[in-house]
Order: C-alpha cells, then structure tokens, then sequence
C-alpha cells in the first residue's frame, strides 16, 4: 500500500511541468553532463539529444535514469535527424562547437563555431520557431547576434525567446567572493553585466554588501578572477578544452529558470545576454544584465543599476569591445544570405 502511495504521487509530480528540451551538441564535453541535469529536472518530460557522434549512445545511457522523461537520441547520419530533434520543442539549448585550448581567446573560436551556430539556428528556426534558444557555443558574444539574425531572415524573430548564456560568470563570483569573504557560497549573489568574454564580464562588486569591506587589492583580483575564471580552466586542462562541468551545472540552472517562467513562477530573476533596450541608442544591441523570466520568456530587463566610478570605467572598455563582437556576428550572418 504504501508503494503504491508514492509511486503515484512521483508520477503525477512530473505532469505538471510537460516540457520538451533539445540539446544540439549534446555528447561533448558540457553536453553530456548537461543531458545528465536535465533528465534529473521533472520539468522536462521529453528530452531529445543531437549530436554528430554517438547521440543514441548517450541517450540511451541517460535514458535508464528513473525520472519520468523520455530520452532520445537523433544522429546526423539518420535522415531527418536534426528536424526530428527540433520539431515543436519548447526550449533549445546550444553547446555544440569547438572550446577553447591555451593562449586562444573565444573570439579565436569565431571561425569554426560561427558556422556551427549558424547552421543549427537555421534548422531551430524551421522546425521550433517558437521554442526558447539558450546559446552556450563560444563566442557568445557573437553567436547569440547570429542567432538573431537566422530568426530575423526566417521571418520567426522573437527576441523575448533568445538568450546567451552567462549564468557561469554569475555562479563564479559566488564562488569566488565566498572564497575571499570565507561565507557560503550559496548566499552569495554578484550581479554580473556585459557580454562573456575577458573584459566585457562586469561583476558589480559595489552592489555587494562588501562594498566598503574588500581593499583595492582584493577588489582587482577578484573582478580579475571573475573576468578570466574561463582561462583558469583552459589552463588547468592544458589542452583538454574549457570548463564543461561547472558550465554543465550553470546550463542547467539557466534551463530550469527559464522553464520556471514559462510555469508562471514569480520573480525568476538571473543575468542573461539578450537583445536588450539598454545601450541600443550606443548601437550596443545585445547585453547581459538581470532578466526576469515569465511564460513568454523575457518579461522584463533590468537596468544595472548605480555602479561605482571604477565600475564604469569597466563598462566603457566592455561597451566598446562588445560593440565589435555583435557586429562581427551580424556582419557573418548577412554575408551568408
Ligand atoms: N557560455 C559559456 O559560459 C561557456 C561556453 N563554452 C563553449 O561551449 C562550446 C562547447 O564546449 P565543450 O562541450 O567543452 O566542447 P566539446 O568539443 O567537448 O563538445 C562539443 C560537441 O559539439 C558537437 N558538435 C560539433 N559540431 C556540431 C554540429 N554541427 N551539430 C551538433 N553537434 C556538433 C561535437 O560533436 C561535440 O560533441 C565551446 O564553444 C565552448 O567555448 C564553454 C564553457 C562555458
Ligand atoms: O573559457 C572558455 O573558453 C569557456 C567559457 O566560456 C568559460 O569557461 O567561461
């Protein structure tokens, strides 16, 4: 009796969240772990993963997990593979493209991963014109503007439903001022602005109740640390790619937010690169500040609030590197009409 009481209560727990999720990338180095943090979250009920490797390996690995969802894998060899991963789902996430190896930047990843991006948008906005598109492949600076620029050519362009992925440079200030601060890290919260890329990550230190506590020393190097956190990983790795479980955990986060604001929960609020109102009359089209999140994706883009002297220093450099990386986006975009 008292199985058959909670095996009735975990299945109805799921329906309540139906949703459908794509991974496009999915068995690499984040892909894998990603699928693996959302087969565990009850709302995703349909999970679809592709690759162009060994997609149904993974899938069927993840898919003996006992959470309710289904898992399938859709490889580019079988017809129709990419359009069967795509079709009517509701939230898209793109870590498919090549990472980072020592002494490169992501903007040196531009050349292989702009057409990768590029490629898969186009099939996203023919078979899942409606669905949410999270952009995790490098430069996002730049891939997330290609993006747009599919969905604008296609006709299906919404920009409420596109979103770059910065959760890990929010997560990593947490992390690393709970290091310097010796405090829980899962109390810790830095609103980070810009882009993601080196000089265009912003942490707002001044907005932290450490504002007056950290010495100009601790500050530099922490908002140092924060900037290239990525770099702190390619170098560890030595050649063996860029951060992919840290970013596996911070994918998945930013997935379940999104999907918390399509259920209709309240004040889900996380930094996110969008198409944003804030610095357009400075022909800065994209930019990541706080995003809340609602049933049609974004409902509402904060502005960053007051920021220090030095943090505005910041955020002129940022602007002007930024400016150059969505417009080296749109430019590649256009150039492939
Ligand atoms: N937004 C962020 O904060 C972060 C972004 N990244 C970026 O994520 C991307 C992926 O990184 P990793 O997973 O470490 O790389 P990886 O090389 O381990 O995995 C990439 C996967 O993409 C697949 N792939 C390549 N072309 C594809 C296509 N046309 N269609 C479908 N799948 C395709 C590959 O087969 C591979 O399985 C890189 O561009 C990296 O720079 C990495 C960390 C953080
Ligand atoms: O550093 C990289 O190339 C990967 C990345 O975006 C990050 O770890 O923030």
């Amino acid at each position: 009796m008292m199985f058959a009481r909670v095996a009735r209560r975990t299945f109805t727990s799921s329906a309540v969240n139906p949703y459908k999720v794509t991974v496009l990338g999915a068995c690499g180095g984040i892909g894998q772990p990603l699928s693996l943090l959302l087969k565990l979250n009850d709302k995703v009920t349909d999970l679809r993963l592709y690759d162009i490797k060994n997609a149904k390996g993974v899938a069927t690995d993840i898919s003996h997990i006992p959470t309710n969802s289904t898992v399938t894998g859709f490889s580019a060899e079988e017809a129709d593979g990419l359009k069967n991963a795509l079709k009517d789902t509701e939230l898209v996430l793109i870590p498919a493209g090549v990472p980072r190896k020592p002494g490169m930047t992501r903007d040196d990843l531009f050349n292989i991963n702009a057409g990768i991006v590029y490629d898969l948008a186009t099939a996203a906005a023919e078979n899942a014109p409606n669905a949410a598109v999270l952009v995790i492949s490098n430069p996002v600076n730049s891939t997330v503007p290609i993006v747009a620029e599919v969905f604008k050519k296609k006709g299906v362009y919404n920009k409420k439903k596109l979103f770059g992925v910065t959760t890990l440079d929010s997560i990593r200030a947490s992390r690393f001022i709970s290091q310097v601060a010796n405090t829980n890290p899962t109390q810790e919260h830095v609103s980070v602005v810009g882009g993601h890329s080196g000089i265009t990550i912003i942490p707002l230190l001044s907005q932290t109740k450490y504002a007056n506590t950290l010495s100009k020393e601790q500050r530099d190097a922490l908002i140092h640390r924060i900037q290239f956190g990525g770099d702190e990983v390619v170098k560890a790795k030595n050649g063996g790619g860029s951060a992919t479980l840290s970013m596996a955990q911070a994918g998945a986060k930013f997935a379940n937010a999104v999907l918390s604001g399509f259920a209709g929960e309240k004040n889900v609020t996380q930094a996110s690169y969008v198409d944003s109102p804030l610095y357009k009359s400075e022909g800065i089209e994209f930019f990541a500040s706080p995003v809340t999140l609602g049933p049609d994706g974004v409902q509402e883009i904060h502005p960053i609030g007051d920021i220090s002297a030095e943090e505005s220093e910041l955020l002129k450099e940022c602007k002007e590197t930024l400016k150059k990386n969505i417009d080296k986006g749109i430019k590649f975009a256009d150039s492939k009409q």
